[in-house]
């Protein structure tokens, strides 16, 4: 995603998504959620993975916002609905967003209302990115006591760059991967 435009916190690097969206099992026609979309690179990657799907990128950051927009301009991605503001308020007032399906969580804040909120609207997989241990913790425990955790990755990548004409890996900044499903599918 070479034209994508940058921000603070974003984009999401391309193996994380992949490792993300893996673990999200989307299906055509899917609704999406990506809560803290950033850049909108989530978004980007989940629409091209699967046909139809319902997108909601969600942020409460204006400068995310923009860059979003041109980022989807730039990826033609048209049925996406951008939405600036708070997760748990956007989920709880749009009533367009009556049912989800999946929801990949970027942004964490109020994440113990985020996670209420996507239960009661049936979602059935969810995948948080987390840089802090506390925010783990956090949404571990609250994920646990809803009987809806699935399992944490702590993911670290890195890649080679050259020296001296030989080959070093630089790593990127490690990224902890929080995933949780419905009880419908934790039974499976
Ligand atoms: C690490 S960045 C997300 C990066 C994004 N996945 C990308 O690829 O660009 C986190 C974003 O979440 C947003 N955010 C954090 N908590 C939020 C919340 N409760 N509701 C909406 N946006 C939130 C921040 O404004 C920030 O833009």
């Amino acid at each position: 995603m070479s034209n994508l435009l940058y921000i603070s916190g974003g984009p999401t690097k391309p193996e994380v998504i992949s490792v993300s969206l893996s673990k999200l099992d989307l299906h055509d026609g899917d609704t999406f959620v990506d809560l803290g979309c950033g850049t909108g690179a989530v978004s980007i990657e989940a629409s091209k993975m699967r046909q139809g799907l319902k997108i909601y990128a969600i942020d409460s950051r204006s400068e995310a916002i923009d860059t979003a927009a041109q980022n989807f301009e730039t990826y033609q991605l048209q049925d996406v609905n951008l939405i600036h503001g708070e997760s748990s308020k956007v989920l709880t007032e749009n009533a367009d967003i009556d049912s989800i399906d999946c929801a990949f969580i970027g942004g964490t804040k109020n994440i113990n209302q985020v996670l209420e909120i996507l239960v009661d609207k049936g979602v059935n997989n969810l995948v948080i990115n987390a840089v802090r241990m506390e925010t783990v913790v956090k949404a571990m425990q609250k994920m646990r006591n809803m009987d809806i955790f699935d399992e944490v990755l702590h993911l670290s990548v890195s890649h080679g760059t050259p020296i001296a004409g030989e080959t070093m890996f630089k790593p990127d900044n490690p990224v902890y991967i929080i995933v949780g499903k419905s009880q419908s599918r934790l039974n499976q």
